[in-house]
Formats: C-alpha cells, sequence, structure tokens
C-alpha cells in the first residue's frame, strides 16, 4: 500500500490540473482514486479536450461530479453507513496497468442486498432524470393531487382506537419472501385496507425487487382512496421525492442506513417545502443515535427487518427504545413506527408496549384472501371502533 500511496503522489503532483481537494486526503484509497481522476482529466487535455470541445467539458464535469461523489461516500463512512451509493469504479480508465486493473475491478460486486438495490436505484434515478429533469417535476407539482396530512391521520387513529395506527402495505413482492400475493390488483388490495380501517397506505414503487410501481400508487390516489399514501422507495436522490409527489405521494421513507446525516437533512428540508411527510428508519443503535442529533424529525420507523441480511427480529423495537433513547424519543415528541415482521395481536401488543403508536405491516395482511379480515386477525378485534 505504501508503494501505491506513492505512486498515488507522484502522479497527482505531477498532473496538470491536480485537484487540491486530493492534497489534503490521508486515505491511500482515496489517493488511488484522486489519481484515476487526475489520470482521466490529464489524458482529456492531452486529447486537446480541455482546450474548447464540449467533450472535453462534458468529460471535466464528470471528473469533478465524481470527485464529490468520491467525498460524500467517505463523509457517510465516518458515520458508520457501510452502503456504498454507488460501485467504487469512478469514471473509465484511460490508461490500465496490472494495479489498476485489479483496483478497479475489487469490490464492484455489492456487498449485500440493499446495496445491490441502491446501486439499481442509482442508475434508474439517473436515466429517469433525464426523462423528467427536475425543472419540469416542478411545474408539474402545481398539478399534483393535494398532499394529506399522513402524521395527523396516524395521530387520529391512535387517539381514536387507543391502539398502534396501521400503515397498510400494498406489496405484491419482496426479495426476501418472494412473491406474497399472486393476484394482485392493487387498488382492491388498497380499498379492503381503508375498509378495514388502516390509516394510512404504504405503496411499494420499486420495479425491479419489490414488483411495485409508481403507477399503482397513481392509481390507487385516483381511485379516490381517502388514506394518505407513503410512496415507498429507496431514496437516493432529492429529485426522487418531487417525483414522488408529483405522482400523489403524501409521504416517503428515508432510510438511515443508506444516506448520511446531511442528506436527510437536506431531504426533510425538501419535503417539508413540498408538503410530504418523512419517516425516517433506522434499524440499529448507530442509525437511532444519528437520527436523534437531528432536528425536525416527526417520525421514525424501527425496521426489525436487517435490510442487510433479512434478519427479522421484532425485539429490534424494544431494544431501541430502551432507556435514554425513549426517553429522547418523548422528549422530543417523536412518533415511532413499528416496522415490518408483526404477525399477530401478540406481536402488535409487544411493540406498542415498547412505546409505538403505529405500525407498518405487509406481509401477514397482504396475504390474507380478505386483507380487510387480514386486519381484523392481526388485531384480534375490529379497528372501525
Ligand atoms: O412485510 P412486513 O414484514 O410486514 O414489512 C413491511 C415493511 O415494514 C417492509 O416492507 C419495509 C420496511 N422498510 C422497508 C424499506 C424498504 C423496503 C421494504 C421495507
Amino acid at each position: 500500500m505504501e508503494a501505491l500511496m506513492h505512486i498515488g503522489f507522484r502522479v497527482y503532483s505531477d498532473s496538470i490540473n491536480p485537484s487540491s481537494r486530493f492534497r489534503s486526503w490521508k486515505s491511500p484509497s482515496i489517493l488511488m482514486e484522486g489519481r484515476r481522476t487526475n489520470l482521466t482529466c490529464i489524458r482529456a487535455q492531452q486529447n486537446g479536450a480541455l482546450t474548447a470541445t464540449s467533450d472535453s467539458l462534458v468529460e471535466e464535469l464528470k471528473c469533478k461530479e465524481w470527485e464529490i461523489g468520491v467525498l460524500k461516500e467517505e463523509i457517510a463512512a465516518t458515520q458508520g453507513i457501510r452502503i456504498r451509493r454507488q460501485p467504487p469504479t469512478g469514471p473509465p480508465l484511460h490508461y490500465v496497468g496490472p494495479f489498476e486493473f485489479r483496483l478497479q475491478n475489487e469490490g464492484n460486486t455489492p456487498r449485500n442486498i440493499l446495496e445491490e438495490i441502491v446501486w439499481n436505484k442509482d442508475t434508474e434515478v439517473t436515466q429517469m432524470k433525464e426523462q423528467f429533469p427536475i425543472s419540469s417535476l416542478k411545474k408539474a407539482l402545481e398539478n399534483a393531487p393535494p398532499p394529506r396530512d399522513f402524521l395527523g391521520a396516524l395521530k387520529a387513529s391512535y387517539l381514536r382506537t387507543g391502539l398502534p395506527a396501521l400503515i397498510a402495505e400494498v406489496k405484491k413482492a419482496s426479495p426476501s419472501r418472494g412473491v406474497l400475493r399472486e393476484d394482485f390488483h392493487p387498488v382492491e388490495v388498497a380499498q379492503a385496507y381503508e375498509k378495514g380501517g388502516a390509516a394510512c397506505l404504504s405503496v411499494l414503487t420499486d420495479a425491479k425487487y419489490f414488483q411495485g410501481s409508481f403507477e399503482n400508487l397513481e392509481a390507487i390516489r385516483n381511485a379516490g382512496v381517502k388514506c394518505p399514501l407513503l410512496c415507498k422507495e429507496f431514496v437516493v436522490d432529492a429529485w426522487q421525492l418531487y417525483y414522488a409527489r408529483t405522482k400523489g405521494a403524501d409521504g416517503v421513507l428515508l432510510i438511515a442506513a443508506v444516506l448520511s446525516d446531511l442528506d436527510i437533512k437536506y431531504m426533510l428540508k425538501i419535503c417539508k417545502m413540498i408538503g410530504l411527510t418523512a419517516i425516517v428508519e433506522v434499524h440499529d443503535e448507530n442509525e437511532m443515535d444519528r437520527m436523534l442529533a437531528i432536528d425536525g424529525i416527526e417520525l421514525l420507523g424501527i425496521n426489525n427487518r436487517n435490510l442487510e441480511t433479512f434478519e427479522v427480529d421484532i425485539s429490534n423495537t424494544k431494544k431501541l427504545l430502551e432507556g435514554k433513547r425513549g426517553e429522547t424519543i418523548r422528549q422530543k415528541d417523536i412518533l415511532v413506527v413499528g416496522e415490518s415482521g408483526l404477525f399477530t395481536p401478540a406481536d402488535i401488543a409487544y411493540v406498542q408496549e415498547a412505546g409505538v403508536k403505529a405500525i407498518l405491516v405487509g406481509e401477514s395482511i397482504v396475504k390474507q384472501k380478505d386483507p380487510t379480515k387480514g386486519i381484523r386477525d392481526l388485531f384480534g378485534k375490529d379497528i372501525l371502533g
């Protein structure tokens, strides 16, 4: 590694257009990345690219964009975030020596399913952004169905029933469980949930891993379902927030395992601006502590499923609400949503006892022939009041 660091230093200090940012970085891997960026820029320049052609400008912009990406990953890592937002290859190499070849391919396989989903989402969003630039989405916001009060609906339901308010999930399939409902009609499922007393609905919009879609979200909204709708997505870019809102979403999920503190703060601001309610999702103590240090979070989901391993354990909700953390949550008046792996009235009682005032449930109710009855079975009683 020592030798590699030297190469890193030498090349960057030789470079025609050295990026000063790399100079202060100590991480050898980042120095390697820095060298790669500079090589790309040097080659662009050698080709006469940096003179005037638009190709060169694009090239340079790509370099910059990529530098920023690397910096973001570094910051995320310091916050204990293991999920990398993109494969760590950077721009294509113009010079491929034996070392570079090895380094470029190393780590290019996602380390777990969450990382795979996030990498795919990143590519998907990049393509969608070209089709629907943010400027067009901002215009489309004016004609979007008005946002409804997601948090208010949860609070009202809890007050009315004395039981955790239900966010019922319209979910055809998942990577961990496969297809949950073969004969899947999203609008019918949504209406059945509403009839059963759900306070809000969650609609999966990821197509590749959950067989969901934005068409489903739109169709449910247009069918006149009154429950506020959560767009259940893997948000990696603020563009997705605007897109979700134009499709009729009232809420979105922000996953702390994927997003850095700064991303969360930035996205919370945008949510507020465009009328979306955010559920910030945590899975472990580190994510919980990070989120408790951020102001403005009103709704916090505790996922009982580890999205990296699929392991489900409902005692996770209890563990994260014990002691000081629970106290802080009460002080900040944050409403907690218990998420995943809830099947029986005993499960509901257990998470309620732990301190949740809302639950997010998919599998146990979407699998039932009649989802309205599924809700009754889940609570062990009618929750319509
Ligand atoms: O089907 P379940 O075990 O009841 O879980 C629902 C919901 O909690 C789960 O779908 C979920 C929670 N957080 C997520 C993030 C992404 C995708 C899915 C999820």
